[in-house]
Parts: C-alpha cells; sequence; structure tokens
C-alpha cells in the first residue's frame, strides 16, 4: 500500500518519570509556574496510582487541564485510558502535553507507543526527564533495576536532593549517570522550566506518514514486574483532623509504606486544606497548602510493597478518626 505523506503541526510533550518521591510532582509544579508566567497553556495527564485525583486538585490552578489516570501502571491496564486521555488532549489549543508517571511505572512501552502513535498524538518533540534522588539512587535494593528502567529512555534527567547529601556522594551519582545515560542531557528544574517554555513558543512542523502502527508490539523490560509489586491503599478521612496528630499518624505507619500522601482538612484552619507525605522514612514537617474546591474529598494515599489495608486502617482511625474507611 502507497503510504501519503502530510506536513502537520506539532506540539512538545514531557514525560515524567522517577521513582517513589523524587520530585516530579515539584518539577511539573515549577514547569507549570514557569509556563503559566509565559501564557502558556499546558494539559496535564497525571498517572499516579489510586491517588492521581489527589495531586490533580494540587495542580489545577497552573494547568489548563488535568487528567488523572488512576490505574497502577499506566503501560499495562492503564494503557488504553492514557491513549484516550492523549487523543482527547491532541484536540485541544493548548500548547504543550505534560505527563507525569507513578513513581514505580516502567516509562518504556508508554515512550513506544507515544512514538508508534505519532500521527494520532502529534506530540514532538517528546522529552522524557527523569529526576533522580541523590539520596537512594541505587541504594533501593531489588527495586534499583525498576529505578534504572524508568531511566533508560531518558532525553533529560533532574538530580534532585542533591543539597542533602555529600560533594562525594553527588559526584558518585553524576558519575553514574553519565555512563548509563551518555546521550542525555543533565539538567535542573530551572533550566528545564526555560527550555519547556521555549519549546511551548516554538511551533514545530514534521511530516507525518498517514499509515498509523498499531501499538501491540510493545516492548517491557524484564524487570517489569516490579512495578506490579506495589499496592496502593487508599483511606477516606472525611473528618476535621489535628496536625500534630497527622505527624505522628505518619511516623506510626509500618516500613514497608514507602510513600504516603494525604490531603485534609485543618480543626483549627478552615481557609486551605494541606497536603501532607511520607517519603520513606521522612516527613516535612510543613503541609503544601491546597485551595478548597471539594471535587476530591479528604484521603490518604499509602504505597508499597505487600501492604495490610485492614492494619493501616486501624492505624489512621486510632491516630485520626474512628470514621476513617476504605476507599
Ligand atoms: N529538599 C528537597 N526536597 C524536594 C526536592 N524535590 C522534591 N522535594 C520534596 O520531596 C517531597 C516529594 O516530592 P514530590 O514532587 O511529591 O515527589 P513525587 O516524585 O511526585 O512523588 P510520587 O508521585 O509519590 O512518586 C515533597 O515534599 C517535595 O517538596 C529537592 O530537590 N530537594
Amino acid at each position: 500500500m502507497i503510504s501519503l505523506a502530510r506536513v502537520v503541526e506539532m506540539r512538545p510533550s514531557i514525560l515524567i518519570s522517577g521513582f517513589l518521591g523524587a520530585g516530579k510532582t515539584t518539577l511539573l509544579r515549577t514547569l507549570l509556574l514557569a509556563l503559566r508566567e509565559s501564557d502558556i497553556k499546558a494539559d496535564v495527564i497525571l498517572n499516579d496510582f489510586a491517588n492521581a485525583e489527589i495531586d490533580s486538585e494540587t495542580l489545577r490552578e497552573d494547568a489548563a487541564s488535568v487528567e488523572a489516570l488512576g490505574a497502577s501502571c499506566a503501560c499495562c491496564e492503564g494503557m488504553e485510558f492514557l491513549v484516550d486521555m492523549v487523543t482527547k488532549t491532541a484536540q485541544s489549543d493548548n500548547t504543550i502535553l505534560l505527563t507525569e508517571l507513578n513513581g514505580t511505572a516502567d516509562p518504556l512501552p508508554i515512550v513506544e507507543s507515544f512514538t508508534l502513535l505519532e500521527n494520532k498524538f502529534k506530540l514532538y518533540p517528546r522529552w522524557h526527564v527523569c529526576v533522580i534522588d541523590a539520596r537512594h539512587f541505587e541504594q533501593r535494593a531489588y527495586h534499583n533495576f525498576l529505578e534504572k528502567d524508568q531511566l533508560e529512555t531518558a532525553s533529560h534527567y533532574i538530580i534532585s536532593h542533591s543539597e542533602d547529601v555529600s560533594p562525594e556522594r553527588l559526584r558518585e551519582v553524576q558519575d553514574r549517570l553519565k555512563s548509563i545515560l551518555p546521550a542525555a542531557t543533565l539538567t535542573t528544574p530551572a533550566k528545564l522550566a526555560k527550555s519547556a517554555t521555549e519549546l511551548a513558543l516554538t511551533k514545530k512542523k514534521c511530516v507525518l506518514n498517514e499509515q498509523n502502527p498499531s501499538p501491540t508490539k510493545l516492548k517491557k523490560s524484564p524487570y517489569h514486574h516490579l512495578s506490579h509489586q506495589f499496592t496502593a491503599c487508599q483511606i477516606q478521612i472525611l473528618e476535621r483532623v489535628e496536625h500534630n496528630d497527622i505527624l505522628k499518624w505518619l511516623e506510626a505507619l509500618p516500613e514497608q509504606v514507602m510513600r504516603a500522601k494525604a490531603l485534609l482538612d485543618l480543626k483549627d484552619d478552615t481557609e486551605k486544606r494541606y497536603l501532607y507525605e511520607r517519603i520513606g522514612s521522612h516527613i516535612p514537617k510543613t503541609p503544601y497548602p491546597v485551595p478548597i474546591r471539594g471535587t476530591v474529598p479528604s484521603s490518604a494515599i499509602l504505597i508499597g510493597p505487600d501492604l495490610d489495608p485492614e492494619a493501616l486502617l486501624e492505624l489512621t482511625q486510632s491516630h485520626l478518626t474512628p470514621d476513617a474507611s476504605l476507599i
């Protein structure tokens, strides 16, 4: 069959990957703020376990649209939804697409399907930015394989928490990353925001071939199954709760909880809601304020391998409110 070529206008896409808590949403916020300052409208797709809604609630101010893909694995049970979402955003007049993958996702099948479905998505250039936490890089036991998979297709990478490690450790991480990703660009959130703005302001035209290959032959890494070992437990906490009790509850969560996020209403502050977090065993003492919109109920999401939802619920009920319930 003879296929026809056509010249079409493309819009840039930035896919953000990185391990649980590495700093993906923080980077996304930096990009959205910079884009908004230049009046650039961004569509955002979030694939963040069942809690995509919690993060999407914290980003709505700055994005033109936010779609939440709740599936734990964007490249398996979520791929069809992801394709639908990207196809939908391809119809929008907004200038750039930013996609944040969840902290255990393997980006390879997604990068590949973005390429295979280029005609449909009209996304170009397609950058893949991986955020690497300098404190924990290659220190995650058997999850190191998953962390490496999240890197391998990166066109750019950012080292987060570089200020929290010694200069020797930082150099070690930089050297390892240079050897794993010789062709990728080491950047910072500020530099990436500047480049993303320039990218969005330059309209790109591409010659596309009319043939649209099927996305069925997606590759997966031999360690892809690791991304399925994580489970998410969601707990609804509708009552107003106390700041100090939340910090104590976060401290009391078992070690298997590798990531916790809770969007909560406080007893002594009715003006805003707050996003509390635990990243590994680290608990930031100051929560992130979020405007009240009432679209997402107050809830917590706990992520880790082999979680026991009933035990986590009991712990939440005893520390925060007996009314807490599993979603
Ligand atoms: N000190 C420091 N803190 C950071 C940095 N990047 C992110 N953080 C903090 O680390 C915590 C986790 O950051 P997020 O951006 O939510 O991480 P994430 O990768 O989106 O997390 P998941 O979506 O759960 O995988 C937040 O409290 C951030 O404020 C950094 O470079 N330095």
